[in-house]
């Protein structure tokens, strides 16, 4: 049987007029891998949703778990009980199985728009004008939440976590979101206080959503993602959509909470990494370890306790080369 992601891979699907499912929720695709639910005129519903993958094309766990909660709410076996939009983020890069056509989308956002765009610039600004739509067609006063599902292309010692952007500025980070998190299997998050141009710090920012990006394991091609268990997020986002949002007031105390110390900038070309470039996720960095050199100046770990994240010497110059982490031992505002 043929899915809503097999038909948006296959170029089937072109802006629909909204219809019902039979049990009156409403329906409609907006864009291309874009597609919105919203409950039975009349049914109380709590949240808007936005749950978004394959923002980068290689990494499909998420892209398959998503694609199931969409077959199950067109199925009828999730009731619509808030106003959700669904996203397959990068679809020009899900095709080729790549992170990125052009350049890495997640690095786009939050930008004006040029004539000169090409594909993931053209996506992104497509994709901010959705998510506001979305945001403001359900008013003020309500919940709002985006879930951005990602994998990490190397290997990682916490396999599951979340990076939480910024809220916005008079606003503070939630420990009742990081608890929810929990619920959802990932017990890890990292607090991110500088601007960024991810789409989950887009969101954060101008939608006023609470926002995050979620990693969870490690990136592979379609049909080999077995060895994760998306059981846990599988069952609170069918939760979310069926109306079930949870308000745990406090975070258990297994969780782990970082914060984004520094990025590692890559200025040129001669950047080098002095650990290797697949370095596990959350390894830990000795405090006055050179670990990178470019152009002749040296990055030093100052930090007690550093981890690195996302290590990849081989992103183009001007963007990260990973973050260094450290234990946040509260919540800060
Ligand atoms: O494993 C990696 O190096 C990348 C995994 C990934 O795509 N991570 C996101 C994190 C975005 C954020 O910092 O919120 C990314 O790099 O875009
Ligand atoms: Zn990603």
């Amino acid at each position: 049987m043929t899915s809503f992601l097999h038909e948006t891979l296959a170029g089937n699907t072109a802006i629909a007029l909204p219809y019902c499912l039979p049990s009156g929720a409403g329906v409609q695709v907006m864009d291309e891998g874009v597609i919105r639910f919203e409950p039975q005129e009349g049914v109380k519903h709590t949240c808007d949703v936005v749950i978004s993958c394959g923002v980068h094309g290689n990494e499909t766990a998420p892209v398959e778990l998503v694609e199931q909660l969409i077959e199950q709410v067109c199925a009828g076996a999730i009731k619509v009980r808030a106003r959700v939009l669904f996203i397959f983020g990068n679809v020009a890069a899900l095709r080729l199985g790549q992170r990125f056509v052009e350049e890495d989308m997640n690095r786009l956002f939050s930008r004006t728009p040029d004539v000169e765009d090409g594909v993931e610039k053209r996506r992104a600004a497509m994709l901010e004008m959705h998510v506001m739509r979305f945001f403001q067609a359900g008013g003020e006063g309500r919940s709002r939440l985006h879930y951005d599902l990602h994998t990490a292309i190397h290997g990682s010692l916490i396999e599951k976590f979340a990076i939480y952007p910024l809220p916005k500025p008079n606003k503070s980070f939630s420990a009742m979101e990081i608890a929810r998190l929990s619920l959802a299997g990932v017990d890890t998050v990292l607090l991110q206080s500088t601007t960024s141009s991810t789409f989950s710090f887009f969101t954060s920012r101008q939608c006023d959503a609470a926002s995050f990006t979620i990693e969870l394991g490690s990136a592979r091609p379609f049909g080999q993602n077995k060895g994760i268990d998306l059981s846990k997020m599988a069952a609170y986002l069918q939760g979310l959509i069926q109306g079930v949002l949870p308000e745990p007031e406090l975070v258990p105390a297994h969780v782990q909470i970082f914060r984004v110390s520094r990025e590692i900038p890559k200025k040129s070309t001669d950047f080098k990494f002095a650990i290797d470039g697949k370095t596990d996720n959350f390894t830990p960095l000795p405090v006055g370890m050179v670990l990178a050199v470019d152009q002749g100046e040296s990055f030093v770990v100052t930090e007690s306790d550093a981890r690195i994240i996302f290590p990849n010497p081989d992103v183009p110059p001007g963007q990260r080369a990973g973050l260094i982490i450290v234990p946040a031992h509260h919540l800060p505002t």
